[in-house]
């Protein structure tokens, strides 16, 4: 989307697009290279063995139809008793093994998967914590591809291995049998093949299916789950209540529940449609095949051993194709999820990283925003329009406008959550796209707009800002001294300690209030303003409407707080309280992302343009009510 008002030259564009384009239904050998690998360094020895044990008994079911051949052709031929006792002992050894064999191999499994899921997410979790940008979480494409990733890397290379050690051992039986078969009719042999290569082929188109209804109800599923976490929050349990929205929400939520069943069932009903009519043609073949034994044997051409591993092995081949179609349907189905997970996986940094940055100086003469332009994507508006700006170190630069200004932008963009679309900030002359955006961090300190309250305790909810002083106590005090909120906490059940959510209690501790104690809008604020008052060694603090929920007093003393941080830290402040404010050095005006006031409080006054305006609107609200003395 273009608005008419574009730089003028061309952009370099920092965003890496992110991959959101519907999955190809293909798999390539690098999935499922990575499915094994996954697998094997999860835990070696555990596959192996649950590889051995599978295949094995695949190849336990030749045996026993082989011995039970030799069993019957024997009794039949008058061989001797211990000739017949030994292989009676066989067969009930085979049957003891694939007695045993499930329950080893279940155990087996079980080890694997929780292996597997322990690496799988453990990459994973490293690989979004990797993203140096937002972009990706404003996605939706990607965000369904996140959500299929966590459903893939749990599961899929569990269920790669498995299909793949399924196929095998089918394989194995089935070579098995066909060649005892073949022995005794190559007709039947090729025909009870023949009726199996439909049901793979029919088995992998509806795999594929499945994959891509899967991707296409994505959107569905996640609409459905926000309202589900909607009807089930305690943010939203006041609004719902008053504006009696639940029955609304509720009705949108089984909407979109329906909507998904539906696609669910058609797929459904097609591979039951296709299934059975596979499942039809397989006992039709079967029930030929049986005919022709029986008349054979019946003229004397086979013998009754014959006739059993003729009735054992059409079975056996039959069933196996039937596992061979099925493991290689769910192999292919596991792959493409598997897909999902490495896509995510080895996606690589969303924006543009050196790969070997330049060193951040420590800030000794500011911060500098040169023709910046900004629109969070090409199909999005314009926000920030060819902003110059200079902030000295160790002064204070506050931010105002009105809503959608483009204010919060800016400090996404000085955080490098993106790069601008064109234009540079520098940071003592450095452009900060060059820097490590995990070194450009540690030097900010920060309180956003949306600031988060963490389910955690009260001291972490502070120490969180600098991992360091996670338990320094003596720090995290003076952090909520500053904010104002130490006499709270102090106070709390267990002090610092006090667990801010009733999330994690047990049973046990139910009753007891000390369990969780819930903290007011302000309190909150006045937390996410000492952890970022613990990072208080930051050489630039930025604070977006840090004082929106603070009473006048509150408000009063963390502006006095700040003025105290001033000792060589610069400072970006945005508040639409213009009075807490006025004391900054330099304060910008800014509108549809243009600069269009700056100066001091009394020049901008002066000049009687934006800012004088606004300023004077608000003191006139405060003013009106006053008494005159
Ligand atoms: N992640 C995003 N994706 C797309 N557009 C966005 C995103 N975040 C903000 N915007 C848009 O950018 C514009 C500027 O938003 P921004 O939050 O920077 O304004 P602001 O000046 O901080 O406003 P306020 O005073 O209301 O906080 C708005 O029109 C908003 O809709």
């Amino acid at each position: 989307m273009d608005d008419g008002s574009s730089p003028p030259r061309p952009e370099r564009s920092g965003t890496v697009a992110a991959a959101s384009a519907e999955p190809s239904q293909k798999v390539s050998p690098r999935t499922a290279l990575g499915a094994c690998s996954l697998a094997w360094r999860a835990a070696p020895g555990t596959l192996a063995a649950y590889a051995v044990v599978t295949l094995a008994t695949g190849a336990l079911p030749v045996a026993t139809a082989w011995l039970t051949k030799m069993l019957l052709d024997g009794l039949f031929d008058g061989a001797r008793l211990s000739a017949l006792t030994g292989v009676g002992a066989g067969i009930a050894v085979t049957g003891m093994l694939a007695a045993l064999a499930p329950q080893l191999i279940e155990y087996l499994r079980g080890e694997l998967e929780r292996a597997v899921g322990l690496l799988a997410q453990d990459r994973l979790f490293t690989a979004v914590d990797g993203f140096v940008g937002l972009a990706r979480f404003e996605d939706p494409a990607f965000l369904d591809r996140l959500r299929l990733a966590q459903q893939g890397g749990e599961a899929a290379p569990n269920q790669v291995v498995d299909g793949a050690l399924g196929v095998v051992r089918a394989l194995l039986t089935i070579t098995g049998f066909v060649l005892s078969l073949f022995a005794l009719s190559p007709v039947v042999v090729a025909l009870v093949l023949a009726s199996g290569i439909p049901t793979l082929l029919v088995e992998l188109v509806l795999s594929r299916r499945r994959a891509r209804m899967f991707w296409k109800i994505g959107p569905t599923e996640r609409r459905e789950m926000f309202y589900g976490d909607l009807l089930t929050s305690v943010e939203a349990a006041k609004e719902i209540r008053l504006f009696g929205i639940g029955a609304f929400l509720r009705g949108r939520m089984l909407a979109d529940r329906r909507t998904a069943n539906a696609a669910k069932r058609k797929l459904d009903r097609r591979e039951i449609g296709a299934q059975a009519g596979l499942g039809l043609l397989a006992a039709l073949v079967a029930g030929g095949g049986l005919l022709w034994a029986v008349t054979a044997a019946h003229a004397g051409a086979v013998s009754a051993g014959d006739l059993t591993m003729f009735v054992a092995a059409v079975a056996a081949v039959q069933g196996g194709l039937a596992t061979l179609a099925r493991d290689t349907a769910r192999c292919h189905h596991a792959l493409l999820l598997l897909d999902h997970y490495l896509e995510v996986t080895t996606a690589g940094p969303d924006l543009q990283v050196r790969a070997r940055p330049r060193p951040l100086p420590p800030l000794r003469q500011g911060i500098e925003l040169r023709d910046v332009w900004f629109r969070y994507s090409d199909q999005h508006p314009w926000i920030l329009r060819g902003l110059d700006l200079r902030v000295p170190r160790g002064s204070a630069l506050a931010l105002v406008g009105l809503n959608g200004a483009g204010k919060s932008t800016l400090v996404k963009l000085l955080c490098r959550f993106y790069d601008p679309t064109r234009g540079r900030i520098l940071w003592d002359g450095v452009d900060i796209r060059d820097v490590d955006a995990g070194e450009l961090r540690r030097r900010i300190g920060a309180v956003f707009q949306d600031y988060m309250s963490y389910d955690m305790s009260a001291s972490e909810n502070i120490g969180l800002g600098d991992l360091d002083a996670l338990h320094d106590r003596a720090r995290i005090e003076a952090a909520a001294a500053e904010a104002g909120v130490h006499d709270t906490l102090a106070g709390l059940p267990h002090g610092y300690d006090t667990p801010l959510t009733r999330l994690f209690f047990m049973e046990s501790d139910k009753q007891d209030p000390a369990t969780g104690v819930v903290l007011s809008g302000g309190q909150w604020q006045r937390l996410a303003i000492a952890r970022a008052f613990v990072r208080d060694r930051r050489e630039l603090m930025i604070l977006d409407e840090p004082s929106s929920g603070l009473d006048a007093a509150a408000e009063h003393e963390i502006h006095t707080c700040l003025a105290r941080h001033r000792g060589g830290q610069t400072r970006l402040l945005i508040s639409h309280r213009l009075g807490a404010v006025r004391d900054a050095d330099t304060i910008v005006v800014l509108r549809d992302g243009k600069i269009v006031e700056r100066g001091d409080h009394h020049a901008l006054l002066a000049a009687a343009g934006e800012y004088a305006r606004l300023f004077h609107l608000q003191a006139s609200r405060y003013q009106a009510d006053t008494p005159a003395s």
